[in-house]
């Protein structure tokens, strides 16, 4: 299964890069993992309306640019559906069944995703209803498909 993680804007911080390197090579062993960032739109502060849609929009054209046409694609969203890693297990574990082989996660940026991504979207996943730093939900994402491989292989996962 070809996995792609793609997401806004360039990871920074050291310690959430390392936990996505230690995840990525941890689940290399079960899938291709491809994490592809697009760059973010530069944006004020503060913004209008309108200008919120304009930059969400330019991201999502960008985003959309990278993903294949015959992928599955799951937008990560607060508002998504909630699913237990056992759920998400299953949901991957049917699609593979389905010959579904690329899936495409998509993380979206400060202001979140478009209407064309949402649109795009064949499923939504929702980590809780709290907000995460999109950086940190490269980070939670990855460990939990992760997670779902595990699962999928029946092989201890520390609970
Ligand atoms: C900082 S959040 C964007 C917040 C924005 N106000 C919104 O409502 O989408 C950046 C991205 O991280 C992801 N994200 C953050 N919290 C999440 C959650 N609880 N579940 C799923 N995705 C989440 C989403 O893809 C979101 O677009």
């Amino acid at each position: 299964m070809n996995i792609s993680i793609v997401t806004v804007g360039k990871l920074k911080e050291k310690y959430l890069k390392q936990g996505i390197e230690e995840y990525s090579k941890r689940l290399s062993a079960y899938a291709k993992i491809d994490i592809i960032e697009i760059p973010d739109e530069k944006a004020p502060e503060t913004l209008s309306e309108q200008e919120m849609l304009q930059v969400k929009g330019k991201e999502g054209e960008r985003i959309l640019s990278k993903i294949p046409d015959d992928a599955h694609v799951i937008a990560l969203a607060i508002e998504g559906k909630m699913k237990s890693s056992e759920e998400l297990a299953e949901t991957l574990d049917k699609l593979a069944t389905y010959g579904k082989s690329k899936i495409a996660f998509v993380i979206g940026g400060s202001l979140g995703l478009s209407k064309d991504v949402m649109k795009r979207a064949n499923d939504t996943l929702s980590f809780s209803r709290m907000t995460f730093p999109h950086q940190l939900m490269r980070l939670i994402l990855v460990e939990q498909v992760y997670r779902a491989f595990r699962i999928n292989r029946g092989e201890p996962y520390h609970k």
